[in-house]
């Protein structure tokens, strides 16, 4: 049985300091958001947690290794280093979008995010270390098939780009509608999928789905672990072997 630990990353009352006391300049919350993302994806990974950018102001980590101390430090030294403060919600769940659920609604529950008196709220659990096993994390890696034959050599870098967002969007709604699975964009032609458990059917048929829907082929590669490192990095050998046998799933789990 899967037992994700997500953490929902919110920037506190980020909206109205963007404009306060004008407009900031765009360049500088690209800069500020990008190096955010670069020290949580760095403070969760030395931790063997994945961090995913989504929309910059909100982050979301699959923090499986990380504990509640870890994100009051976390938290402490966002507020010592950066001009922004952050909150953080951790919750678990056998589904991962069971469990952002619960974590954005402990969020919620504390206030708006653009509320200016509600600030480094932490809310939720940790999964102790006792009850944590090897199989608590499902990972599925995504890529898509020839895309530097198909896309990269062949359009403008503009018209690559549609083509991997239409597979990503309508992957991400269907993983998310069908299998309580939560799926990110990583980069080039890859997404990542942090799953409950699913059989070798489940992905195949939302590769189906993404074929018909908008016409983009994908493999996949999934694999299990204590921390979302080992997962994902199962999941990448078993992309390779799809590479090898050209199958359009392999599981390692
Ligand atoms: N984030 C991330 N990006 C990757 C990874 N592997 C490849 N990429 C990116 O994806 C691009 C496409 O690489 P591939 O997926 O290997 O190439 P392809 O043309 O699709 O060929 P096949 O996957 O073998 O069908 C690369 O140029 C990288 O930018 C990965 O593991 N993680």
């Amino acid at each position: 049985m899967t037992n994700t630990q997500l953490t929902h990353v919110q920037i506190d009352n980020y909206g109205p300091w963007t404009v306060t006391p004008e407009p900031r300049r765009e360049v500088d919350l690209q800069t500020l958001q990008s190096r955010l993302y670069a020290d949580l994806a760095q403070f969760f990974g030395n931790r063997g947690g994945y961090t995913f950018f989504t929309r910059f102001d909100n982050m979301i980590a699959v923090s499986n290794g990380s504990s509640m101390e870890d994100h009051a430090t976390l938290q402490e030294s966002i507020r010592n280093r950066y001009p922004v403060t952050m909150s953080l919600s951790v919750a678990t769940g056998q589904t991962p979008a069971g469990a952002l659920a619960t974590a954005t609604e402990q969020l919620q529950d504390a206030g708006s995010a653009q509320d200016k008196s509600r600030r480094e709220i932490l809310r939720g659990r940790h999964i102790d270390d006792e009850f944590r096993t090897d199989e608590d994390l499902r990972i599925a890696h995504f890529d898509v098939n020839d895309a530097t034959g198909k896309y990269t050599d062949q359009l403008s870098e503009f018209d690559t780009f549609i083509r991997i967002e239409q597979g990503y969007a309508s992957l991400m709604k269907y993983m998310r509608q069908a299998y309580d699975s939560l799926s990110f964009f990583v980069g080039g032609d890859n997404i990542i999928a942090v799953c409950p458990e699913m059989d070798a059917a489940a992905y195949q048929d939302a590769i189906d789905h993404v074929r018909a829907d908008v016409g983009v082929e994908l493999k996949v590669g999934v694999g299990e672990g204590r921390r979302a490192d080992e997962a994902g990095m199962a999941a990448k050998h078993a992309l390779e072997e799809c590479r090898a046998t050209g199958a359009d799933v392999e599981l390692d789990c």
